[in-house]
């Protein structure tokens, strides 16, 4: 059975974690919590950006720097600890060299070129090893680490982002918005909306939604922690955008065309976002519908009151789209 404590670690883990989606790319969101002897929570900690610490090395470091590193005794940690050199060294070695005797892991590392390396040396070096899905109690929080993973897993086994299609209805089922306005969902769906902006590394659109709304797809009824340059991917033909609309959109995004939406795996490849979020009209809407090309399409659907109603269909298992609770704190902000 999973203690109390640990439980609560993991979920502290998944909402340090959760403010950085979006940031991390091309590495996963990850977090970690570190317990003593008797479970008392010592250090929360999450994997910032690429090339800065991981999430356990960073929680370690934060350990050594509070004075508490001698106390640490379980490690908790949303995702297979590494044990490879990439920009960092492994974190199993930081582990290794800390008073870490038990090590929780919320969900194994998709990666299929490390896959089962990290648990396997922890073990190995006499670490007691508990994986969340097999605890009896632990299938609620173990699926809540797979929905943080979900975007990085897409990108390792499929080679391309997680995609989110955000679509909004009027209560006449229209998505056009009214003469003048480029939105017409409640200021909270709004934040939402920007919210989910945040934590994506990329936005699909289509040259009519460039050429009707003159979108900027910039976060603004949210903090934008992040400020960082995102990818902007618009189905159709340059030609049909202006060129003042492009400046703008190359001052903020990096801007690629995709004439043909069969290509469009192939572009978002190239890329090294993992998540993406489509925000086109109905002409690109359907395209991706037919091609199959979408993980999960939440529609923002108002009633005839101005109260909007959100729903979510996934193609998969999981969707990142679960972790509502942690959504619900990022829009409050
Ligand atoms: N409510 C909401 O959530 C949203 C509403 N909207 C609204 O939608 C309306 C615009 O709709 P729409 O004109 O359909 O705009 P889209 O954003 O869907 O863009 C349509 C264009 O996408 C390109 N396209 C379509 N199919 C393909 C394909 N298979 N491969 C590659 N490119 C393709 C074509 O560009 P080309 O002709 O250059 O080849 C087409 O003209 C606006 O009123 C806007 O406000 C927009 C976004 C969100
Ligand atoms: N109409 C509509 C949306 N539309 C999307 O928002 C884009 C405008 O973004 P910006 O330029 O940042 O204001 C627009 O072009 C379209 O992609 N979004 C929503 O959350 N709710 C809405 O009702």
């Amino acid at each position: 059975m999973m203690p109390n404590c640990v439980a609560q670690a993991f979920e502290a883990a998944i909402a340090e974690a959760w403010r950085f989606v979006g940031q991390t790319a091309p590495n996963p969101a990850v977090g970690c919590t570190l317990l003593d002897e008797a479970g008392e929570v010592l250090i929360v900690a999450a994997h910032h950006r690429a090339g800065q610490l991981h999430a356990e090395r960073l929680a370690l470091e934060q350990a050594k720097r509070a004075g508490v590193f001698g106390r640490v005794h379980t490690a908790v940690v949303t995702l297979e600890p590494c044990n490879h050199t990439g920009r960092t060294r492994p974190c199993t070695e930081a582990l290794l060299e800390s008073p870490v005797q038990t090590v929780w892991i919320g969900c194994p590392d998709p990666n299929p070129h490390v896959a089962g390396g990290g648990a396997a040396a922890l073990t190995k070096a006499g670490v007691s090893v508990r994986w969340l899905a097999e605890s009896p109690n632990g299938a609620d929080l173990a699926a809540r680490c797979r929905a943080l993973l979900a975007p990085f897993a897409m990108r390792m086994t499929q080679g391309r982002p997680w995609i989110t299609v955000k679509q909004a209805l009027d209560q006449h089922g229209s998505m056009v918005p009214p003469a003048g306005k480029t939105t017409f969902t409640t200021p909270e769906s709004l934040r939402f909306a920007h919210a989910l902006r945040r934590a994506t590394d990329l936005v699909i659109t289509g040259t009519g939604t460039v050429v009707a709304d003159n979108p900027s797809f910039t976060v603004r009824h949210v903090q934008d922690h992040a400020e960082r340059r995102r990818d902007l991917v618009v189905c159709g033909h340059s030609a049909h955008v202006s060129t003042h609309w492009l400046e703008q959109a190359r001052t903020r995004f990096d801007v690629y065309f995709c004439p043909d939406i069969q290509k469009l795996p192939a572009l978002l490849a190239e890329t090294t976002a993992l998540w993406a979020m489509v925000e086109a009209g109905p002409g690109v809407l359907a395209a991706l519908r037919e091609q199959n090309l979408w993980d999960d399409w939440l529609t923002i659907r108002q009633d005839a009151q101005g109260a909007d109603h959100f729903s979510v269909t996934t193609r998969h298992a999981t969707t990142p789209l679960a972790l509502f609770s942690e959504w619900a704190r990022c829009a409050e902000e």
